[in-house]
């Protein structure tokens, strides 16, 4: 994690209205003090509808939790009935936007093509995008889950400079693991963050490759935390179920203090 500063991103996925959203950022808000923040960097990527509620609470009240969204259209406007623009998500101060989510590659046939797309349209409106990766059950079993997470990213970085990709987040979310309890090892974990470390480094540079942040997904909860936070290339978690919790994410935020599971 050397000289990279960890990021815990909450996906909340499909849950949680706009007031709902307002409680829960209030309840980190609240426990949440600036010691936290100067450690680790916190991210909610709430659905499209709680965005502009979201902003306004943290413009209004400054707080130093980051918001981000869960997918941007590829297009940059017209007639592209319910999609949504970079452009739109900046003017909302989007910081992130996550891009190649396994539900969106599997519930909507979203290609590296697509992903690829999606990634330039964030960095076309100065967000980040959070690339997320990973393999499912029968590719782990075939033990390619190496060689089929890195064609991924290959897919996602296309014709990306390297001014753009050393800011990029790259999240690898083992299919498998996601909201089935299943969780990696911090082995498993390490073995394919740190692969992706180097395949960074071989289309860019060892510089390049040693900013970006490179995030663990998957039923990460207090127990698991910090033994997965100790392998030397996750630089922090993408989290679904344990982020609609406040008691449970801030406790994610603290993972220095949870015992090794
Ligand atoms: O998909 C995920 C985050 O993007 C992980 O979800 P869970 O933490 O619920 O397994």
């Amino acid at each position: 994690m050397t000289g990279r500063i960890p990021l815990m991103a909450g996906n909340w996925k499909m849950n949680l209205n706009h007031l709902e959203a307002i409680a829960l950022v209030q309840k980190l808000a609240f426990a949440l003090d600036d010691k936290d923040f100067d450690q680790v960097e916190v991210a909610v990527l709430p659905p499209f509808t709680d965005l502009r509620s979201v902003q306004t609470l943290v413009d209004g009240d400054k707080l130093r939790i980051v918001f981000g969204a869960q997918d941007v259209s590829q297009h940059t406007g017209g007639a592209y009935t319910g999609e949504i623009a970079g452009s739109m998500l900046a003017k909302l101060k989007c910081t992130y936007v996550t891009v190649g989510h396994s539900e969106r590659r599997q519930y909507h046939a979203e290609t590296d093509e697509i992903v690829n797309a999606k990634a330039k349209a964030a960095f076309a409106n100065n967000i980040v995008p959070i690339l997320c990766v990973g393999e499912g059950l029968d590719i782990r079993k075939a033990g390619e889950h190496v060689a089929y997470t890195l064609a991924q990213v290959d897919g996602g970085l296309a014709g990306i400079p390297a001014a753009q990709a050393e800011q990029i987040v790259i999240a690898y979310e083992p299919v498998w693991a996601i909201g089935t309890g299943e969780v990696a090892t911090p082995e498993d974990a390490q073995e394919v963050c740190a692969a992706i470390r180097a395949r960074l480094a071989e289309l860019y540079d060892g510089e390049l490759a040693a900013k970006v942040r490179v995030l663990y997904g998957g039923s990460m909860k207090p127990s698991n935390v910090a033994g997965i936070m100790a392998k030397p290339d996750v630089d922090g978690g993408l989290v679904g179920g344990a982020s609609l919790e406040a008691e449970e994410f801030v406790k994610l935020v603290r993972f220095r203090d949870q015992a090794v599971g």
